[in-house]
């Protein structure tokens, strides 16, 4: 009988394994890469970061790690950074701290999350200059960009999704996703099991958004076929162009 430690230990071989895999596939990291990773605090970054940092152990890998967190002002969290800079310390990560204030009145035209995660990713940008880092890594999993693909077609009429690896600023910075191959589920499994924190927003701008809207919409899509997340995700790497108006 496969016991539940046993299966735990296969899952997180298979959960690096994948994250092996999209590093590779998509060359994320080279020799000699300073990596900044944006920690939110949620599951997905809190897995990301512990993943990375674990490789970097390996004396074969030739990478270093910053975590940054971003608290923006006037949006409360359940748990302070002081969690987020005891989980680095024991990864021997070093961690970045800022404040922002967003003042999402500015442009009323756009919404709140909007502006707010766009000032979040400016100082992500900012920090990763400072530091030195030429790479922002990003908790983005595969279900995060199969929501996107669906939004982007419905709402704006375009295919178009997250790149695991995406260059910017004249090819002088890369944005990288290396859980591009995970799903939520396992994420989520993944952050049970190491017992990560979970840490609440109260953000006073959250309400229903598109994401969880089309997120409902593929959980119906499963409900008729199982596999409709991961069919839609190797959909965006099966473009049969000659077939399409
Ligand atoms: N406040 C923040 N500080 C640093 N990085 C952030 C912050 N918020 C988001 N990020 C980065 O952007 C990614 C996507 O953000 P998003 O808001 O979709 O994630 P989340 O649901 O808050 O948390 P997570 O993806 O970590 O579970 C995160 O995985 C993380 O890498």
């Amino acid at each position: 009988m496969i016991t539940g430690e046993k299966q735990d230990k296969v899952f997180t071989r298979d959960f690096f394994r994948k994250v092996g895999k999209a590093i590779h596939d998509y060359h994320l990291i080279e020799d000699g890469d300073r990596i900044l990773v944006g920690v939110s605090g949620g599951k997905d970054s809190l897995a990301l970061l512990e993943v990375l940092a674990m490789r970097a152990k390996d004396p074969k890998q030739n990478y270093t790690v910053i975590a940054a967190h971003i608290a923006v002002e006037d949006v409360a969290y359940e748990v302070d950074g002081e969690y987020l800079r005891g989980f680095c310390e024991r990864l021997g990560v070093e961690y970045v701290y800022r404040t922002i204030r967003v003042d999402t009145t500015v442009n009323p035209k756009k919404p709140a999350c909007f502006v707010c995660s766009w000032h979040r990713r400016k100082m992500l940008f900012d920090i990763a200059k400072e530091y030195d880092c030429k790479k922002l890594a990003l908790g983005h999993h595969r279900d995060d960009a199969v929501e996107s693909l669906l939004m982007s077609m419905m709402f704006n009429g375009t295919i178009c999704s997250m790149p695991a690896r995406l260059e910017m600023f004249k090819n002088t910075f890369t944005l990288i996703r290396p859980l591009i191959y995970l799903s939520n589920d396992e994420t989520s499994r993944y952050a049970e099991m190491r017992q990560f924190k979970k840490q609440k927003k109260h953000c006073p701008h959250e309400k229903a958004t598109n994401r969880d809207a089309v997120s409902k919409l593929l959980d119906q899509m499963e409900a008729i076929s199982p596999h409709a997340r991961s069919n839609l995700f190797a959909a965006m790497q099966n473009i049969r162009e000659d077939y399409l108006p």
